[in-house]
């Protein structure tokens, strides 16, 4: 007996591909907004295949959104967050509002996302980083020599884990500080439980110096993952560690240093006179100011290949039908540009 075979339609469930897009934060009414236009155009320009998210704060005002969506970014309100009170001094007044960046761990509609900061600017695409084994968290090491962290103890011995055998930690001040990432930059996974976490347990953590970036630092300790500083160069290392540097592979560069953001450079900071500064200050002025990376424009020249493409085989279809009807067909030649 022929065994009962049934056979069903495969269904074809198209597995909905997991959404990823990167996502910046911007607060405030000031000129921040144009990092985050030089963030999006410096993607486009860079033909990365996802959006730029930006969660903004109450306080940045309509006419910086306009701006915002009129260059494709997708905007996402979000509620400030705020540290317990405290009389910590923080490494930078305005530090506090950083703390905001942890709504991102609500955006659940995407599956990965790589957070950059305003001050940040791509210059090779990095999609592939979307790709990294899931459950970690990416993000590149900092450095301790700088003034900013001239309240800890590695800068007053001189310990720096970017070459961490040139001053050795002192077995008496306890065990090495774990690695420390700059929360400038990162990949990682949105999740409601771990929003939800990190909020409570920052209700129960001292404020710190570097506000959120200390606090990312212990709460994903466990699950920290270095990546290269070509993916995030923090602006210091060029004069702090040149030899753990190479500026022409760096993808991702972060204006950090003070006196360096571009859209307020005026290169009298310590450092800011370098060559080096000058001329990753102009790359990033190359982008924000080419318009040909503008969304509407980038749009419209699409569209206008896209309506070439449909003349073309709009023109093409023609002479099939003519041809086929054995039509004498003149040779057309291609439209003119008009
Ligand atoms: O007035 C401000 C200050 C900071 N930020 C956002 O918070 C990020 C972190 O601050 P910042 O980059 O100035 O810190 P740094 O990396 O220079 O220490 C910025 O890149 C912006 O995305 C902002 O939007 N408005
Ligand atoms: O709110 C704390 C901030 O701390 C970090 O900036 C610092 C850090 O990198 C230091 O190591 C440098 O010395 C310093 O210049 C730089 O500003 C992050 O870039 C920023 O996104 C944000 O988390
Ligand atoms: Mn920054």
């Amino acid at each position: 007996m022929a065994p009962n075979i049934t056979t069903t339609k495969a269904s074809t469930v198209t597995a909905k591909a997991p959404k990823r897009a990167y996502v910046t934060f911007l607060a405030g009414n000031g000129d921040y907004v144009k990092g985050v236009v030089g963030l999006a155009k410096g993607l486009r320009k860079v033909n990365s295949k996802y959006p730029l998210v930006v969660a903004l704060l109450p306080d940045v005002p309509e006419e910086h959104r306009k701006i915002l969506v009129d260059q494709g970014c997708i905007i996402r309100e979000i509620e400030p967050v705020y540290p317990p009170e405290n009389q910590t001094q923080f490494a930078m007044a305005y530090y506090v509002i950083n703390y905001s960046k942890l709504c991102i761990w609500e955006f659940v509609e995407y599956s990965k996302m790589i957070y950059l900061d305003g001050d940040i600017q791509v210059f090779d695409n990095i999609d592939h980083l979307f790709d990294m084994e899931d459950g970690y968290f990416y993000a590149v090491m900092d450095c301790f020599c700088e003034k900013t962290w001239s309240h800890t103890p590695q800068y007053n011995i001189g310990y720096c884990q970017q070459c961490p055998d040139k001053v050795q930690w002192p077995s008496q001040l306890g065990p090495k500080p774990p690695l420390y990432f700059n929360a400038g930059m990162f990949v990682y996974e949105p999740s409601l439980s771990t929003y939800e976490d990190l909020l409570t347990t920052l209700k129960v953590t001292p404020p710190t110096p570097f506000a959120e970036q200390d606090y990312l630092n212990m709460y994903f300790r466990d699950i920290y993952r270095p990546i290269p500083p070509i993916y995030n160069l923090v602006m210091a290392m060029l004069w702090r560690h040149p030899e753990n540097i190479e500026l022409d592979k760096a993808k991702v560069v972060h204006y950090c240093a003070a006196g360096s953001k571009p859209w307020r450079y005026t290169g009298k900071e310590d450092n800011m006179d370098r060559e080096d500064i000058k001329t990753l200050v102009a790359k990033w002025w190359e982008i924000y100011d080419d318009e040909s990376l503008d969304y509407n424009n980038v749009v419209a020249s699409g569209q206008a290949a896209e309506a070439d493409e449909d003349k073309q085989s709009g023109l093409q279809l023609l002479l099939a039908a003519l041809s086929k009807a054995g039509g004498f067909v003149h040779r057309i030649n291609a439209p003119s540009a008009a």
